[in-house]
């Protein structure tokens, strides 16, 4: 594992524990942080849920999977991200929450050339170096859920990133972790997510006007597109809160009435209808 061996997630949600499952399968020394304990405990409990699915399908023997565990430090203090090579952010897709998280491990990473990535889906990444000492180590590195499953990472880097830097995630993220990178820009939604989310809203739009149900709207895209799963029902697996926060940053930077979130999708985060992580939303998971 190159030169990267020492790495610290923060955020043990669907994104973090995903992202902390494959570090520790490539064989590195994993530490993941959360904000409380029952946070950290259901994080855990997703990524040996996971390793199990993993075993049961033949794609990895159960002795790699408790190596896998094994690797994996869970702790609710972060100062124990001093000695990592990389940290990655996977916190709520909150521009705040993330600035917080950045600000915090700039004092405590202590080595110098230590990466800071975050795995936002539409937080400028420019704004997060900022909020550094070192915003030319700061790079975005965007995983895909299921991140055990999806093959794919968007590697994001700001105007200030320097090229070392985009090099070493680059040949951390194929040459370890075995995924295919392709590069972006930095604005809002990179490049999947701004194809993706107006498709998404598009067909929450379509159930809003009544002009189709869910079920409907989903098996077209999955049997006339060949999509593995139909906009909505993807916008379940993604959660909609992460949907509407994507969104409006997409829609503060680019004013484009087509990323605007509409009334159903706002309505149903202020229920908490989030979708499979809730149990509920435009379908029930139970
Ligand atoms: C919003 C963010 O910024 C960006 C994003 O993440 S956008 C979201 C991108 N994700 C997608 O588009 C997902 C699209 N859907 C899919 O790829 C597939 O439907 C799916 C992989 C989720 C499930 O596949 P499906 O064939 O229906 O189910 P299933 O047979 O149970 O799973 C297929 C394989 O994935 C694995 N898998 C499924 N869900 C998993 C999970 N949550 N964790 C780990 N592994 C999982 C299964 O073990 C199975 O492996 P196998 O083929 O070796 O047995």
């Amino acid at each position: 594992m190159a030169d990267i061996q020492r790495v610290g997630v923060v955020g043990a949600g669907l994104m973090g524990s995903g992202i902390a499952e494959v570090h520790a399968r490539a064989g590195a020394d994993v530490t993941i942080t959360e904000v409380n304990q029952p946070a950290l405990d259901a994080g855990r409990a997703r990524i040996e849920k996971s390793l199990q699915r993993a075993v049961k399908a033949g794609k990895l023997s159960a002795e790699d999977a408790d190596a896998a565990l094994g690797r994996l430090t869970f702790t609710t203090d972060i100062a124990a991200f001093a000695d990592r090579d990389l940290v990655i952010e996977a916190v709520i897709e909150q521009e705040q929450a993330k600035v917080e998280v950045f600000r915090s491990l700039d004092k405590i990473v202590e080595r110098p050339d230590a990466v800071f990535a975050s795995n936002t889906s539409s937080i400028p990444i420019m704004k997060l170096g900022m909020a550094t000492s070192r915003p030319q180590q700061v790079i975005g590195i965007h995983f895909f859920n299921p991140v055990p499953v999806l093959p794919l990472v968007e590697l994001v880097p700001s105007l200030l990133t320097g090229e070392d830097t985009v090099k070493r995630a680059d040949e951390h993220v194929t040459g370890s972790l075995g995924k295919t990178v392709i590069r972006s820009q930095d604005r809002a939604g990179f490049i999947v997510n701004a194809l993706l989310v107006p498709y998404l809203l598009s067909a929450i739009r379509m159930i809003e006007s009544g002009f189709a149900s869910a079920e409907d709207i989903d098996r077209g895209m999955e049997l006339g597109t060949a999509h593995p799963m139909g906009p909505l029902r993807l916008s379940d697996l993604i959660g909609l809160d992460t949907i509407k926060a994507i969104a409006e940053s997409m829609y503060e930077e680019f004013k484009e009435p087509l990323y605007s979130p509409p009334p159903l999708l706002l309505r149903m985060v202020d229920a908490g209808l989030l979708g499979k992580k809730s149990g509920r939303g435009f379908y029930s998971y139970s």
